[in-house]
């Protein structure tokens, strides 16, 4: 079984940073590559910015890192609500990864076409025997404030698929399609780190890691590495409404 930890960082971005530069240096020491799927939305773009910079650049050896995405919108991927545009402008135009190493989800093609290629560029990438699970080693998550997280919205079609690795859904409350990868895929990853940050999603974390298990309404709650870790990376504005929880407080 997975475990879970609550950090709460006063220095957010940069525990953050520090944090997947740990997961993804061990992972490239152990194996000589690591997978890494990006979180969409707003709140990592401080983070991938930092990592950008020269000093946070160096750390990694980015040959060696393969970048997908946790999720995307059916857009362009030149357009303004894409997370490949918003991941490429913040960090990937700024670090040596090589092209081939970035995996984005094609946004732009049929939501059912882009899923099932997204799905088979999995399978080739990790070299996935047919029912087989890839197995990242580090995916990014972000939550919305009714807990979303990925593209996993509150009582979509998407939260019922354990068979795929990838599932494209139509979001009512959006009124527009996403892609996503699926709860079973994430949760077969060695790390899963939750960042939030920020009052307004205060109720929600304390909700998802506190509340009764609703999981048709709090997808976020669906996240439980099987065999890995799980980590939520949270600021002191989105852990003050917990009550009983005891986070490991960080600089
Ligand atoms: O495509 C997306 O929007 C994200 O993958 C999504 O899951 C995001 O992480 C949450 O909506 C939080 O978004 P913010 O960070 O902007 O609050």
């Amino acid at each position: 079984m997975g475990t879970q930890q609550i950090l709460v960082a006063d220095n957010w971005t940069t525990t953050a940073a520090q944090t997947i530069v740990r997961l993804l240096t061990d992972a490239i020491a152990a194996r000589g590559v690591c997978s890494l799927a990006l979180a969409g939305g707003s709140t990592p773009r401080e983070v991938y910015r930092l990592l950008a910079t020269p000093t946070w650049r160096d750390r990694l050896d980015w040959s060696r890192v393969h970048v997908f995405w946790g999720d995307e919108r059916t857009v362009p991927p030149d357009h303004p609500d894409s997370n490949y545009r918003m991941a490429h402008e913040a960090l990937l135009a700024h670090v040596p990864i090589p092209p081939e190493n970035i995996h984005r989800m094609a946004g732009e093609q049929p939501p059912d076409v882009a899923a099932a290629a997204y799905a088979e560029e999995l399978r080739a990438h990790f070299g996935l025997p047919f029912g087989a699970w890839p197995r990242f080693d580090l995916i990014l998550l972000g939550m919305g404030d009714d807990g979303h997280t990925a593209s996993l919205f509150p009582h979509t079609d998407a939260l019922c698929d354990w068979e795929h690795l990838t599932h494209a859904l139509f979001v009512p409350k959006l009124n527009t399609w996403r892609l996503t990868l699926t709860v079973p895929t994430i949760n077969h990853a060695r790390h899963v780190l939750f960042l939030v940050r920020g009052a307004p999603k205060a109720a929600t974390v304390a909700r998802v890691l506190e509340g009764v298990f609703a999981p048709k309404t709090f997808p976020a709650m669906l996240i439980h590495p099987r065999d890995g870790t799980l980590t939520w990376l949270l600021d002191r504005d989105a852990a003050h409404q917990l009550t009983h929880t005891q986070p490991e407080y960080v600089e």
